[in-house]
């Protein structure tokens, strides 16, 4: 299962391979939990562990390796994040993407040896979403053949960008490139921000930390200004836009091109959430089937939790929905290589399709991935609420998922605008220039569901009423909006009057996709035990997800009252079928204690000592009397006893 999950044998057997080394390398463990951390001291920790890594990786990994390197990064380092997170995920990219051969072999050499820590600089105090409405400008001044950047107001300062504030030295930043008084929209500009040898900030640089967040906090998200600060021309990334000395510019072949570090996020994070949930539920699964509360039968013992069907039903939709979102992941990782192979020659005609995608998907899985941890958290009890199990940290890493790389509202309505496009041919009979992903919407279906009338029918029936509520949804939407606009209302009104209806149909569209991902994968399983155990996953995920989503499916007809029993009963039987492997499925993840850092999900299951010993490292029992009371609390109560 563990290969299903990785991709193939060698990747499972890698992970394990790399996992024993690290157990064996206590230098590479945290000194102690990260719970009892000030913000300072993690931060210090993540930064001892990254500068040992950065000497030894080649013993443990291979660096070229991206998943070998995210797994490495997820062991030892943790989700909290580390003082270079950003310079993988996104530095690195946005200049193997927009950085031209020339500038590449200038600067990306020294970033791979870690010579220069980098990040992505895009997002202001006063602008995120729209990135038009960006204030930092970049005006070049044609007689020094330079970029000056500066930040005009409060509301221009850069603000959120990862490990901005103390740890980058450089930066690709994100402006308004202005020449001869023209603007040409945002940029991305490499951008050196302080001394190489003292790491103080160059003058006409104001930067910093933009202070503690709701989790996520060993990544010093940061502000940064600037005051006419000067760049060299060549400093504008130009594999696809080019200014010449003179001030010519040559545009680039798509538009949107440089948006591609936003793509390459949205590709990558999916598997990423994919793995915060399977380890919130892989705790949660683990305990309860520790944890006896309560008797089911009143003559037999305590039972474990997880023999009660209200906690099947609270985690095992998750279970499925994280091995979907995993198989999902994987796919569009495939699409994002290759997309971005042809862009960097030249051909851009897949890009929207890609940013489509990535958009719908990135706001379905963030969204259903928090839902689940949360479940997954409240499956604990109380425990459940200590830092001890984790998962409290976990929800708030992949919650900010919802928000980082475009708020999940704003990236459904860039997938429905690829909707209504698709709708726009539906409706005028040029279903033929349907993309593949959206071919379904030129597909005339059945009058009514099958689900529960053809014998042996497999998944096929259930991707059928996918189909159809995705495509009625969108057709529903797509009219509405049409003929607001038919009746004079001005298209971004008509656009903001649709927009609920709107993402619904990029919810359902996107639902779909996770769906059909799911059956491909199963479809390719040859060995027949991981097949039946995914099966019946696969069973629970089509009927749980269809149940979430019928009343879209019941209000024309196309489910009855009856195939909604059926498909609810589907759901109970298969909750009790998966129940025997509840504990296999997410332990074939194969996390290990160091990763999971979670006193509740250990392997070995030793819940209550432990969480004994823990209590007592806390600090704050170092001592029996802690000042709080012999200031405060003591004297309060020696006064009112007088
Ligand atoms: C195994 C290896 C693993 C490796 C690890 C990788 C990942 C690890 C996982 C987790 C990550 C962990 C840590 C990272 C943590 C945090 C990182 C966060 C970093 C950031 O948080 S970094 C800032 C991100 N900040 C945004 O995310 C801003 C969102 N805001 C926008 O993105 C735009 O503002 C938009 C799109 C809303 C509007 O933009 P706009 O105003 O310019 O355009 P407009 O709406 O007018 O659209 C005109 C036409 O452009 C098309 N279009 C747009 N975008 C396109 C694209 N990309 N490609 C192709 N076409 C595109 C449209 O589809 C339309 O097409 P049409 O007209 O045909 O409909
Ligand atoms: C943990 C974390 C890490 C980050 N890392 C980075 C980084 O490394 N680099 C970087 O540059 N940035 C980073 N960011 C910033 C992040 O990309 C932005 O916060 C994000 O893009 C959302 O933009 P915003 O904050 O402007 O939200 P807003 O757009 O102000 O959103 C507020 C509300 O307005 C709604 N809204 C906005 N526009 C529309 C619209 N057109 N239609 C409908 N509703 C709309 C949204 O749906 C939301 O409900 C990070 C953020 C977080 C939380």
């Amino acid at each position: 299962m563990a290969a299903q999950i990785w991709g193939s044998e060698k990747r499972a057997r890698r992970r394990r391979e790399i996992s024993a080394k690290i157990a064996q390398m206590p230098e590479l463990h945290d000194s102690k939990p990260l719970p009892f951390m000030t913000r300072e001291e993690k931060i210090m920790e993540s930064a001892r562990k990254l500068t040992i890594l950065t000497e030894k990786m080649g013993q443990i990994i291979d660096p070229t390796d991206p998943a070998e390197l995210y797994h490495l990064n997820n062991e030892v380092l943790g989700l909290e994040g580390n003082p270079m997170a950003l310079h993988g995920v996104m530095f690195i990219p946005a200049l193997s993407a927009q950085a031209s051969d020339e500038q590449q072999a200038k600067w990306l050499p020294r970033a791979l040896r870690r010579e220069i820590i980098g990040t992505y600089a895009q997002t202001e105090l006063g602008h995120g979403t729209n990135l038009q409405n960006l204030e930092t400008t970049a005006t070049y001044d044609l007689a020094t053949q330079e970029f000056v950047l500066h930040t005009p107001q409060i509301t221009a300062l850069k603000w959120w960008p990862g490990n901005l504030g103390k740890s980058s030295n450089y930066a690709v930043v994100v402006a308004h490139m202005i020449i001869k008084a023209k603007n040409y929209g945002p940029h991305p500009f490499m951008v050196q921000l302080r001394d190489e040898k003292t790491h103080e900030p160059l003058p006409g640089i104001t930067i910093g930390d933009i202070g503690p967040k709701m989790a996520y906090n060993i990544v010093d998200n940061g502000f940064l200004g600037f005051n006419k600060y000067r760049i060299p021309r060549t400093n504008l990334l130009m594999r696809h836009t080019k200014v010449e000395a003179d001030g010519t510019y040559i545009k680039p072949p798509h538009a949107k091109i440089n948006y591609s570090a936003m793509v390459h996020v949205r590709a990558y994070m999916l598997t990423g959430q994919a793995i915060m949930l399977a380890s919130a539920l892989n705790i949660a699964t683990r305990y309860s089937s520790v944890r006896r509360q309560g008797q089911i039968d009143k003559s037999q013992p305590e039972v474990k939790v997880l023999e009660y069907q209200t906690q099947q039903h609270r985690l095992f939709p998750s279970i499925a929905r994280a091995y979907a979102f995993q198989f999902a992941g994987a796919e569009t990782v495939k699409l994002y290589e290759h997309v971005l192979k042809e862009m960097k020659s030249g051909n851009v005609s897949l890009m929207a399709d890609l940013h489509a995608l990535t958009s719908g998907l990135k706001s379905v899985v963030t969204y259903q991935t928090g839902e689940g941890i949360e479940q997954a958290r409240m499956a604990c009890g109380g425990h459940g609420y200590s830092m001890a199990s984790y998962i409290s940290e976990i929800y708030g890493v992949a919650i900010g998922g919802c928000t980082y790389e475009g708020e999940n509202m704003v990236m459904l309505l860039q997938l429905a605008r690829y909707l209504v496009k698709s709708a726009a041919l539906v409706k005028s009979g040029q279903s033929s220039k349907l993309g593949p992903l959206v071919a379904y919407l030129g597909v005339k279906s059945e009058p009514t569901s099958l689900i529960d009338r053809i014998p042996n029918s497999g998944f096929t029936e259930y991707v059928k009423t996918f189909q159809h509520v995705s495509k009625r949804q969108t057709l529903k939407a797509a009219d509405m909006f049409f003929g607001l606009m038919e009746k004079g209302e001005k298209r971004e009104i008509a656009w903001n009057k649709c927009s609920v209806e709107l993402n619904r149909a990029s919810r359902l569209h996107t639902r779909l996709f996770i769906v059909e991902a799911f059956v491909r994968r199963v479809n390719e399983i040859a060995d027949i035990r991981i097949k039946e155990a995914l099966t019946d996953l696969l069973h629970l995920h089509v009927n749980y997800e269809l149940l979430d989503i019928a009343s879209y499916a019941l209000e024309d007809g196309f489910l009855s009252a009856s195939q909604l029993d059926y498909i609810r009963d589907q759901v109970y039987l298969y909750l009790g079928k998966i129940r025997p492997n509840a504990v296999s499925l997410l332990d074939s993840w194969e996390f290990s204690d160091i990763e999971l850092r979670s006193v509740l999900g250990r392997r070995d299951g030793n819940v209550y000592e432990n969480l004994f010993k823990w209590a007592k490292s806390s600090p704050l029992n170092k001592t029996d009397v802690l000042s709080s009371v012999t200031q405060y609390l003591k004297p309060m109560m020696e006064k009112a006893r007088l």
